[in-house]
């Protein structure tokens, strides 16, 4: 589904991502290692638009990203979430995730001052749509779909943050590192839910960054790593972790 080639981005002297090649499949989760600065953020900021990358492609079914738009990305099917929360906390559990639907929504000042009929099929519809997403993600939210974000823990926040990202329906969902500030079982709790979601969109397409390795372990299917923006290991869990290469970036060379 994306093929990136050559990818390079510099900031001044610094290449962030070195010549890149990697294939991202339909209905795949592949987790995406490495270590601190190694380029896996800087990949997903290019990939959707935030960066223009300095060289390189990456198609999406044969088009080409580079270039658009954040805005046409997410149209074409591309959604995330970010490392650090994103929500807005005043609101609620609803109005965080509508929000993540922009593109299919009627915004208009006169369609929402004067098509007041309309405007209410629009809103019932959503409440059903958040409602069936929540009842796939997670069923308790959906009791407390109109209280405001701020009253919710961290796992129950990115949750909220992960139904954002779905429901535009994408195909491509990229998850910056979930587990950031949640406990063990918090953490095993969230891939449940992303497991459950995976068996409910099998072609959904999801690219992990994660540092903790047991998360790896259990739900990609593929695993890619990064070290000063070059691949150095591309297979299964077992192969990356068996890696010579792999070891030294994350541990350093022994020395006499
Ligand atoms: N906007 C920017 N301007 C300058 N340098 C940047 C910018 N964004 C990232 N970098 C640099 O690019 C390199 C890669 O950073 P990136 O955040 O992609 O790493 P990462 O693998 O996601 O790290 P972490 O695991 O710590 O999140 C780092 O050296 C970082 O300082």
């Amino acid at each position: 589904m994306i093929t990136v080639t050559d990818l390079t981005m510099r900031f001044g002297g610094l290449t962030a991502l070195d010549h890149l090649n990697l294939t991202i499949h339909e209905g795949e989760i592949l987790g995406l290692l490495g270590p601190n600065g190694s380029g896996k953020t800087t990949f997903f900021n290019v990939l959707t638009g935030l960066y223009k990358a300095s060289g390189g492609s990456i198609t999406l079914d044969g088009a080409e990203v580079i270039g658009k738009s954040p805005q046409d990305i997410y149209r074409s099917g591309v959604a995330r979430t970010f490392q650090r929360s994103r929500l807005s906390l005043p609101l609620t559990v609803f109005d965080n995730i509508v929000i993540g639907d922009y593109q299919h929504m009627q915004h208009g000042l006169v369609f929402n001052l004067f098509r007041r009929k309309a405007f209410r099929a629009e809103y019932d519809a959503y409440v059903e749509k958040v409602t069936a997403l929540l009842n796939i993600f997670s069923p308790p939210l959906v009791a407390q779909l109109f209280e405001p974000v701020e009253t919710f823990s961290m796992i129950d926040r990115r949750r909220i943050e992960v139904c954002r990202a779905l429901i535009s329906q994408p195909r491509l969902l990229l998850l910056d590192e979930p587990s950031a500030g949640m406990t063990h079982d918090e953490t095993d709790a969230l891939m449940d839910d992303i497991l459950q979601v995976r068996s409910k969109l099998p072609s959904l397409s999801v690219v992990l960054i994660e540092h903790q390795m047991n998360v790896i372990k259990r739900i990609t299917d593929r695993c890619l790593v990064l070290n000063y923006g070059k691949k150095i290991a591309e297979g299964s869990y077992a192969e990356i972790t068996a890696n010579r290469d792999v070891q030294t970036a994350y541990l350093g060379e022994e020395t006499a």
